[in-house]
């Protein structure tokens, strides 16, 4: 094992994602079982409490990869020296708020979390929002924290990715690790769009094997995109509380895919600034289909997109342009 260990700073830890996501993180599931990890939490707070008893629970799991825990409501101190930042907390949208308030509730978190990371995290610093709206988010965060590379922010897909994963592999009869190639572009809402016209199942093409059956298009248009894009909040209505532990899940495969690599002949979707490709407007953090070495993303380039996704792409993007333009009039874009 390595000795010193990777500092890894966790926002909103006394929550439902954090009760998941610390434990994996130090028990090896992110940086690999020989890579020791400090955990430094950060809570409002309030909070501290609740999270000094998480910290009790993680001390109960003698973790052997898990080398000290830092706890507080500081993001200064907390993000000090930081090469992960794993930004779940977030404020939720309570009874009578309309979308503005959330962006603006947000907007106060992220500028303050961004600024604290540009002066204190580490060099290699690489950051994933979790934290609703995430894609904003992480554009206010990197907004405020212009000496960070803006590649190092992104936001979370990986867990519509991998719910778009389940879907069609419920429907092609087949598991998971069958599935290759599946896109999220765009927004982590219900605009998103889930793709299937590159997706590999078992090497056949996915479009055209769903196709095949006669009910397949349908299947395509009025159950795949909607269950994908409304999974959210049918977890919510069944569980009465949103998705955790998938969350949670998906939070450390974005994460440590980033930092370790995509598998050859497959590709993730992650949502980071975009370069212009594929008609999303420069600098918007949306969804795209990537492949990541060593800490590093490409965006997959050539594929072909055909005028059922290119509305759909455009439809989320917009939306993405309207949040932007949003925080923008609320001065939170540093
Ligand atoms: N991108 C995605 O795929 C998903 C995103 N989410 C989002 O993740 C976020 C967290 O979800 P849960 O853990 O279920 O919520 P939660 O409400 O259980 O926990 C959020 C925690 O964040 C803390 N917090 C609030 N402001 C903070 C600040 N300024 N600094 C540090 N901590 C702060 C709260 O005290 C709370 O403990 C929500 O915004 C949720 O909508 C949830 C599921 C999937
Ligand atoms: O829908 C929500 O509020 C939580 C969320 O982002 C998801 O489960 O995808």
């Amino acid at each position: 094992m390595s000795t010193t260990p990777v500092k890894v700073a966790v926002t909103g830890a006394a929550g439902q994602i954090g009760y998941s996501l610390l434990f994996r993180i130090a028990s090896g599931a992110l940086l690999g079982p020989d890579t020791p990890v400090e955990l430094r939490l950060l809570e409002i707070t309030p909070a501290l409490k609740a999270l000094e008893g998480v910290v009790m629970e993680l001390d109960d799991s003698a973790f052997p990869t898990l080398a000290g825990v830092e706890i507080g409501d500081d993001p200064n101190v907390i993000f000090d020296g930081a090469s992960v930042a794993l930004l779940v907390g977030a404020r939720p949208r309570t009874k009578g708020m309309e979308r503005g308030d959330l962006l603006e509730a947000n907007g106060a978190i992220f500028t303050v979390q961004g600024k604290a990371l540009n002066e204190h995290a580490a060099d290699d610093i690489r950051i994933t929002v979790t934290g609703n709206p995430a894609n904003t988010n992480a554009l206010i965060a990197k907004s405020n924290a212009p000496d960070i590379p803006a590649e190092r922010f992104s936001a979370l897909t990986r867990l519509d990715h991998n719910r778009a994963l389940a879907q069609l592999a419920k429907r092609a009869g087949v598991h998971v690790t069958d599935l290759k190639k599946m896109t999220i572009w765009g927004n982590h809402s219900a605009t998103q769009y889930p793709d299937i016209f590159h997706a590999e199942v078992a090497g056949k093409n996915a479009a055209e094997l769903v196709a095949s059956d006669a009910e397949g298009t349908a299947w395509l248009e009025n159950e795949f995109i909607p269950t994908v894009q409304k999974r959210g909040a049918a977890i919510i209505e069944a569980r009465g509380a949103s998705s955790a532990a998938s969350a949670a899940a998906a939070t450390i495969d974005h994460t440590r895919d980033w930092l370790r690599g995509s598998a050859d002949g497959d590709w993730l979707s992650m949502a980071v600034v975009s370069d212009g490709s594929y008609g999303v407007p420069e600098g918007l953090i949306s969804s795209f289909p990537v492949t990541t070495k060593d800490g590093n993303w490409e965006i997959v380039q050539g594929l072909e997109i055909n005028e059922f996704s290119r509305a759909r792409i455009d439809a989320s993007t917009a939306e993405l342009g309207e949040e932007r333009d949003a925080v923008r009039a609320l001065n939170l874009l540093g």
